[in-house]
């Protein structure tokens, strides 16, 4: 099977100048209005798509993006694998702003979201125990590297948060004691409704900031973040260039089996399903249904 890299950009990085043939698709999902259109395009002989997370102009807030509407519609334009990039707070002293972390883990403290494609009518339950591909973060790894991005930092444990507003105090210490390297507001519930759709996923963090815990720096302002934003968001594009052009023309079998997570995870029998659900889940899980 030929490879489509979903590119699902953060805050700074709305579009990928590199894009040849590109153009700006507007995909209708039956989980609502997704975030923005796809730009669908070739960076590097290698077929892109390209989703801002927060829409053109950062119109959506963390709890107002439409998770599953974006999901849906990269699955629908053929997306194979996803590389979320996105901004981050730091609990470590030794990842300071402008540090590259690629996450492997992730708690999920959202609880004002739509976290799942499946419910009553069709129950499904996927593994989340290792929620990042670890064939995608090899590449990830040596386009960053190939990028010349200084600090990068292979694994670590994101921290998803509801937001809008950054932590209090007291949050960003218990965070640190429990290991959390980095925080965000939107990985979750992205990650594990795209290990509903089979797509495997991985995510480039891009440090910004110290969240409040450190002494020297005590507050999160958007305005700070928004300066180093700026050069983490042309670090993202080498790195995603680098990425494109040695990423595999040809998906081989996924070993973490994200690409095959349905198989095992539908427990409703099938004449107990519900046919409206069966039929918004035609392209998150056309393959399984289809033949059942
Ligand atoms: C601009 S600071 C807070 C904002 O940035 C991150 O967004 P993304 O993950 O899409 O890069 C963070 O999660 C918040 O949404
Ligand atoms: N400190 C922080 N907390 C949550 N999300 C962030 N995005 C960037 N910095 C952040």
């Amino acid at each position: 099977m030929e490879t489509v890299l979903g590119i699902i950009g953060g805050s700074g990085v709305y579009d990928h100048p590199g894009l040849k043939n590109a153009a700006w698709t507007a995909f209708d999902s039956p989980w609502g209005t997704p975030s923005d259109a796809l730009n669908i395009g070739e960076l590097e002989g290698q077929k892109v798509v390209f989703l801002p997370r927060h829409g053109r102009g950062h119109r959506l807030s963390p709890s107002g993006i439409n998770y599953r509407a974006n999901i849906d519609i990269m699955k629908r334009a053929g997306v194979t694998d996803i590389i979320s990039i996105s901004a981050c707070g730091s609990f470590r002293e030794d990842l300071p702003p402008g540090a590259f972390v690629l996450v492997d883990q992730f708690i999920d403290r959202t609880f004002a979201r739509e976290k799942s494609f499946f419910g009553n009518g069709l129950v499904a339950h996927v593994s989340m125990a290792h929620p990042v591909a670890s064939r995608l973060q090899d590449h990830a790894e040596e386009a960053a590297k190939a990028a010349g991005i200084k600090v990068v930092s292979r694994g670590g444990t994101y921290l998803c948060m509801e937001g809008p507003q950054f932590s209090s105090l007291a949050e960003s210490n218990l965070y640190r004691q429990w290991g959390c390297d980095v925080i965000g507001m939107t990985n979750m519930p992205e990650a594990k409704l795209a290990r509903e759709a089979e797509i495997p996923y991985a995510t480039v963090a891009m440090v910004t900031d110290f969240d409040c815990w450190h002494p020297e720096h005590d507050n999160v302002e958007v305005t700070d973040i928004l300066e180093v934003m700026h050069g983490n968001a042309a670090n993202a594009v080498e790195l995603v260039t680098h990425l494109a052009r040695n990423f595999p023309r040809e998906r081989g079998a996924c070993s973490s089996g994200a690409d095959t997570t349905l198989d095992t995870a539908l427990i409703t029998a099938p004449e107990a399903r519900d046919p409206a659900l069966i039929a918004k889940l035609d392209a998150v899980a056309g393959r399984v249904l289809s033949s059942s």
